[in-house]
């Protein structure tokens, strides 16, 4: 199985059987204090013009002539309501559509940011001992995946970031007792709050475009919460190989950021694997399951996986949105109609991830659709 099996499974799934949940401690007393950052929302401030460039890049299936291409939009300096919006909308839902994933241009990690994450913060983080990272919290806020024979060169750090403050759980005082880390916790702290800003704008342009009204959209992004995971693969003695295999995310949106080190790939609906150039001011956003879920089909969840083709050390950081406690995710009214009946039951996330990763969607290839798809006779 992937690593993703614990990427959106919460502390309050230990008792449901969830395999790397072995590790835990009490959140509250061991000062997992929030950190309010004051890093301001960088975004959306130059002007430039909108380049939608069709990027045929990594393997590209030609056998029926055409190649299936990863979508650019370039969103610097877009706003909403301003002049671009719509234009840049459209692009970015029709790519969505059509792989359930876009590749966007943003403003949202300065090469300062980039530097303090990536060069300094991950590397940090990673190159604690193992029963250090181990003893990361495994509760409602943070989480530690260690290597495993399946993935050996693999780990992953969560971090849970609030919604209402927009504030990051300060792992760093967990993992750096002693007087903690506060360039570490400014990155990741800066890093969730450029991406919250960045998650919604794209949120929005995806749902507004496929003719989901403001108010929907509006109830639909006070509905989501919001974790970071970065990630740290590691040389594989195995050379050149995959490192994580070809999944579908269980949440609703996530955003992947590479560092320099190539890997990330996509799948084509036509079954075509297309690579992910690592550039430095693009992010990926890829839809999870449940966007399927609320988009009523229209956005399918899109396949990836992750390949070493250089065999090189390897980092990447995510901000994935999920939706908060006691939210169930249905179709928007907007998606259904007579010529498109619901294809989803209301999907409960706690219940959908307690069967995939712990009940009978263990075995199964489409544990959506076991678990809440409307079964069609047509
Ligand atoms: O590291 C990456 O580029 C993506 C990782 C991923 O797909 C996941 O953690 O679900
Ligand atoms: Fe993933």
């Amino acid at each position: 199985m992937g690593k993703y099996y614990v990427y959106s499974c919460r502390s309050r799934h230990h008792h449901f059987g969830c395999p790397y949940y072995s590790f835990h401690f009490d959140a509250q007393s061991n000062a997992a204090r929030r950190l309010n950052s004051k890093v301001p929302i960088s975004i959306y401030l130059i002007e430039t013009s909108i380049a939608i460039s069709a990027n045929s890049i990594g393997t590209a299936n030609r056998a029926n002539g055409m190649a299936a291409v990863i979508h650019r939009v370039d969103l610097r300096g877009v706003k909403p309501g301003g002049q671009r919006w719509e234009e840049a909308r459209a692009a970015v839902a029709a790519s969505m559509e059509a792989l359930g994933a876009v590749l966007v241009m943003h403003d949202a990690l300065e090469a300062d940011l980039r530097q303090a994450l990536f060069g300094r913060a991950a590397p940090e983080l990673f190159a604690l001992p193992l029963g250090a990272k181990r003893s990361l919290i495994s509760g409602p806020v943070n989480g530690y995946i260690g290597p495993r024979p399946s993935a050996p060169v693999y780990e992953s750090v969560r971090a849970w970031e609030t919604t209402n403050s927009g504030a990051i759980r300060n792992v760093g005082d967990v993992l750096w007792p002693h007087g903690g880390n506060p360039a570490f916790c400014d990155a990741v702290s800066a890093f969730a709050m450029n991406m919250l800003g960045l998650q919604r704008k794209v949120g929005t342009m995806i749902l507004e475009g496929l003719g989901v009204g403001q108010g929907s959209v509006a109830s639909h992004l006070d509905s989501l919460n919001y974790s970071i995971r970065l990630s740290h693969y590691g040389v594989s003695e195995a050379g050149a190989g995959m490192l994580m295999t070809s999944h579908k995310d269980g949440t609703m949106l996530s955003m992947v950021v590479q560092d320099d080190v190539e890997g990330l790939e996509l799948q084509a609906q036509d079954g075509s694997w297309l690579a992910v150039a690592p550039e430095p001011d693009t992010v990926t956003f890829i839809a999870g399951d449940l966007l399927a879920v609320a988009t009523n089909g229209r956005v399918p969840a899109c396949v990836h996986r992750v390949s070493a083709p250089s065999g090189r050390e390897r980092f990447s950081a995510q901000f994935v949105s999920m939706p908060k406690d006691g939210f169930t995710v249905r179709p928007f009214d907007e998606l259904v109609d007579a010529d498109h009946p619901p294809r989803y039951k209301p999907c409960d996330f706690d219940g959908y991830i307690r069967f995939r990763f712990a009940g009978d969607g263990r075995k199964l290839s489409d544990p959506l659709e076991a678990f809440c798809g409307v079964v069609n006779n047509e």
